[in-house]
């Protein structure tokens, strides 16, 4: 695993390239393709779970994933997301969950979504070695609170708040920072005043790195947010490998001989 201090000094340099997986082939191809940090997101709510939102993931789900993930992990950083609720509420509870993810499931590190409530715990997670990657801009586990999944930071009260909780994050020890669906020009600035690598969904090309849903980079997704680009059609080339499937099995032309054995010792009995 490349070390957080690692990802740390890529900032300004290099792109730092995040995706997400929830499971152990998918993190082995991510891995393949070269991705310095593999994020096991809480968006595997919605995308592998079948949830509406990414509320309800549990801390076990997210450790079990984050399990699937790490084992099938050699080179990238596996960070944990941290789902709703299971930060936030208390100190203890929060570090000892955030701690599961390191001690049992293999993760190099937590992300958590961030605001002024996390500067505290961010700070504490840190000196306890959880490296901690810090989350600003749209907080999917606000959208109750935001009404929607529309974009943050477009006012120069709330950009300003952004560049604030920014700097609190880093000065707390957070290793990196997600923005996620902010202006371009207020993602370019908060990159060039931390010192931190930003990485960007949503966020213009000016971050130190950027960070998509695999499902959205592949083109799985049926309804992908409109700041996601899908590099491949797989959807179309898995229903065309099950429409396939169906057919041959229907027509008879599946199993074929070359996937039967005929045992002779039975030929006579048969
Ligand atoms: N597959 C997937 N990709 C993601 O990027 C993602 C998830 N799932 N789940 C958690 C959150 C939710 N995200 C989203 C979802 C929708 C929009 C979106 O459609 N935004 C529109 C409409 C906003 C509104 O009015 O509600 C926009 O124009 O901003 C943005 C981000 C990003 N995250
Ligand atoms: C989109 C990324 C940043 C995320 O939080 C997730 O996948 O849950
Ligand atoms: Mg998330």
């Amino acid at each position: 695993m490349p070390s957080v201090t690692a990802i740390r000094s890529m900032a300004g340099s290099e792109s730092v390239t995040m995706l997400t997986a929830y499971d152990a082939p998918t993190a082995r191809l991510v891995e393949e393709a070269g991705i310095d940090i593999i994020l096991v997101g809480d968006s595997m709510g919605n995308a592998a779970l079948g949830y509406e939102s990414t509320l309800p993931v549990t801390v076990d789900e997210m450790a079990s994933h984050t399990e699937a993930v790490a084992r099938a992990t050699e080179e990238a950083l596996v960070v944990a997301d941290m789902p709703f609720l299971s930060f936030g509420v208390e100190q203890a509870e929060s570090v000892r969950n955030c701690g599961r993810m390191l001690k049992e499931a293999g993760a190099g590190a937590v992300k958590l979504e961030s605001g002024p409530h996390t500067v505290d715990l961010t700070e504490r997670l840190v000196q306890l070695g959880i490296p901690v990657m810090a989350h600003l801009g749209l907080t999917p586990q606000r959208v109750n609170e935001l009404g929607g999944y529309t974009r943050q930071g477009t006012t120069e009260k709330a950009a300003e708040e952004i560049l604030d909780l920014a700097h609190a994050h880093e000065d707390a020890g957070a290793f990196s920072l997600v923005l996620e669906h902010v202006p371009a020009n207020l993602a370019a600035h908060v990159t060039d005043e931390l010192d931190i690598p930003t990485i960007g969904i949503g966020a213009g090309p000016d971050c130190d790195g950027q960070v998509l849903v695999f499902h959205d980079a592949v083109g799985l997704s049926e309804s992908p947010p409109p700041f996601a680009t899908a590099f491949g059609n797989v959807r179309e080339e898995l229903q065309h490998a099950l429409d396939g499937y169906v057919e041959a099995v229907e027509s008879g032309t599946f199993p074929a001989e070359e996937h039967s054995h005929v045992e002779d010792a039975l030929d006579e009995l048969y």
